[in-house]
């Protein structure tokens, strides 16, 4: 069976989201892109909170939103209870929050970088799976 991913983005990220919602299909991921699809400008806040809802929820098992920067979509999704969001510019990173951070939101800058990294960020995200170990030891102290 395969996974289920949400998207999400504002106005700043739409081409780009729909370019990472097309390769993660082709990976296999059954996306579900809860917009938006027009380019009026928008609120990233409602964008990365609807999103984190889908995944804190069990809907999805897995999340990326961006934005301009990534970064305020990313502090919107971790106000949601249960998501870790990371922003990442590298491919590296996206790894590690998965195989480290159990991050189950990725958050990318649209103003940040260009497509061809952004869909490999996405990729690495995608296929990193959580180490557990010493790092569920620590990942529990975030939750609290
Ligand atoms: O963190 C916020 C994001 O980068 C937004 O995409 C950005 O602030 C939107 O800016 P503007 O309204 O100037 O397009």
């Amino acid at each position: 069976m395969s996974k289920r991913l949400v998207l999400s983005s504002d106005h700043a990220a739409i081409a780009l989201r729909q370019a990472i919602a097309s390769h993660a299909a082709t990976l296999g991921w059954e996306v579900v892109d809860i917009g938006p699809t027009t380019p009026e400008s928008t609120h990233y806040p409602l964008h990365g909170k609807a999103a984190a809802e889908r995944v804190a929820s069990g809907e999805c098992d897995l999340g990326i939103i961006l934005c301009g920067t990534g970064q305020g979509i990313m502090m919107a999704a971790n106000k949601v209870p249960g998501i870790r969001c990371g922003v990442c510019s590298d491919t590296f990173s996206a790894r590690m929050i998965r195989q480290h951070n159990d991050a189950n939101m990725l958050s990318i800058g649209a103003r940040v970088v260009g497509e061809g990294l952004a869909l490999e960020i996405a990729e690495a995200f995608l296929a990193a799976e959580f180490e557990g170990g010493r790092h569920a030891t620590r990942v529990a102290m975030i939750e609290g």
